[in-house]
């Protein structure tokens, strides 16, 4: 059998090796050609798997995804040739919580207020809206939720609607797929008249997909007005982003919210069981056999902290979103953007998730076991 690869795949060898002769190569190099003789191909975001790649397979029967998202794979195209699939639902959800509560502290920290005198409004709350209503839940943030596809399942209550979570939030948070038609279709989602309806102070963050919000729209917004605080970390035509856009937005980030070591792995356990699956055969790897230990493994905490400084310190010493910003930056003045978002993904440095790390809390500091524990650190006295 012959697998054919993305080269940003963790332990791919260890989980997939005595499956047949494993072919590696970069995400936006996997084309029609390289895919001909491949018996099942596994790739992340990068790669269009549509009638282009697929037209010239000929053993092609399994394809997968070590992604949540989705959109980059045609389904139909895949259904039509008897081609089976597998995604990794939530695989990297935890690390894009992680990202999102390193993004909000740094930017109420600038702003000079602590997070729980801010108002969330998280938009769409799956894996990763869920997880972080929970974490900022516990952390005594008051939240709004906004999910109508889950509201018409599950009964209106607990859910707002979308204008509700525009008047009233001081911090907008997207978390929504890419969906592009239906009556609850996502693209824009975030549109012209949307963006003007924003509150003058308020955060908007998307870590969904870049065409969830009109990126144009909210350009015109922060030309026009620069009343809000913009984190994105998805983006139309990426790697080749609106630069003009890139400029005006707070936290820039080249679409590594969800990069942690430990959501990667996930995902390609998520797909060998999926492939194992599929092939009828039995599962003989698992990740926590596999996974290496944090190189942070634990901090010692006592006496001498508030609340939200301990908070702080523990969440940039796991990850500090600062890192991705100047990274970008950096990248872009050297190799220009489309090549320096690139570059940063492929080059992505090591990040593990707030549940690798143990704060162990001297006799003076036990107070804050309960807020440690929410934002998601493993806490132990010590
Ligand atoms: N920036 C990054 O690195 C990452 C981005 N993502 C993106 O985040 C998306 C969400 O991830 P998960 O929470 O794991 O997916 P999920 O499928 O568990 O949850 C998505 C939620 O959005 C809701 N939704 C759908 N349409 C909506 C609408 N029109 N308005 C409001 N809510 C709506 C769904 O009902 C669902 O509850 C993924 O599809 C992916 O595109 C995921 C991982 C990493
Ligand atoms: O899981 C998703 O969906 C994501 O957006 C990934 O975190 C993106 O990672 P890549 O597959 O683009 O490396």
């Amino acid at each position: 059998m012959r697998l054919l690869i993305d080269h940003q795949i963790p332990l791919a060898e260890a989980f997939f090796g005595e499956l047949g002769a494993l072919r590696r190569l970069p995400g936006r190099e996997i084309d029609a050609t390289a895919v001909a003789d491949a018996d099942i191909l596994i790739v992340r975001s990068v790669t269009w798997v549509d009638e282009a790649l697929l037209a010239g397979s000929r053993r092609l029967h399994f394809v997968g995804t070590c992604t949540i998202g989705t959109d980059h794979v045609d389904r139909q195209a895949l259904d039509a040739r008897n081609i089976g699939f597998a995604s990794a639902p939530g695989c990297n959800a935890e690390a894009v919580v992680d990202y999102v509560l390193s993004s909000l502290l740094l930017v109420c920290e600038r702003e000079g207020v602590e997070l729980d005198a801010r108002r969330v409004g998280i938009v769409g709350v799956g894996n990763v809206g869920g997880r972080l209503h929970r974490r900022l839940a516990a952390l005594g943030v008051e939240c709004l939720l906004c999910d109508p596809p889950r509201a018409e399942k599950e009964g209106a209550d607990g859910f707002v609607s979308l204008d509700t979570v525009l008047e009233q939030a001081d911090i907008v948070c997207l978390h929504t797929p890419l969906v592009v038609d239906g009556p609850h279709a996502t693209h824009h989602l975030l549109d012209a008249a949307r963006i003007h309806q924003l509150q003058p102070g308020t955060v908007l963050l998307n870590a969904g997909r870049g065409a969830c919000l009109d990126g144009e729209a909210l350009h015109e917004r922060l030309a026009q007005r620069a009343d809000l605080t913009a984190i994105l970390d998805v983006w139309e035509r990426e790697p080749a982003i609106d630069e003009a856009l890139w400029q005006q937005v707070d936290i820039a980030t080249p679409h590594i919210a969800g990069h942690s070591l430990d959501g990667k792995m996930r995902g390609t356990e998520q797909v060998y069981q999926a492939v194992m699956q599929y092939l009828g055969l039995p599962i003989r790897h698992h990740l926590v056999d596999l996974a290496p230990p944090p190189a942070l493994q634990r901090l010692v905490l006592d006496a001498g902290y508030g609340v939200w400084e301990a908070l702080r310190l523990c969440v940039r010493a796991c990850y500090d979103v600062r890192r991705d910003m100047m990274a970008l930056a950096g990248e872009r003045q050297r190799l220009g953007m489309a090549a320096g978002f690139d570059y940063c993904r492929a080059n992505y440095p090591l990040r593990r998730e707030f549940s690798t790390l143990e704060i162990a809390l001297g006799p003076g500091a036990v107070e804050l076991e309960p807020w440690l524990s929410a934002a998601g650190f493993r806490v132990t006295m010590s």
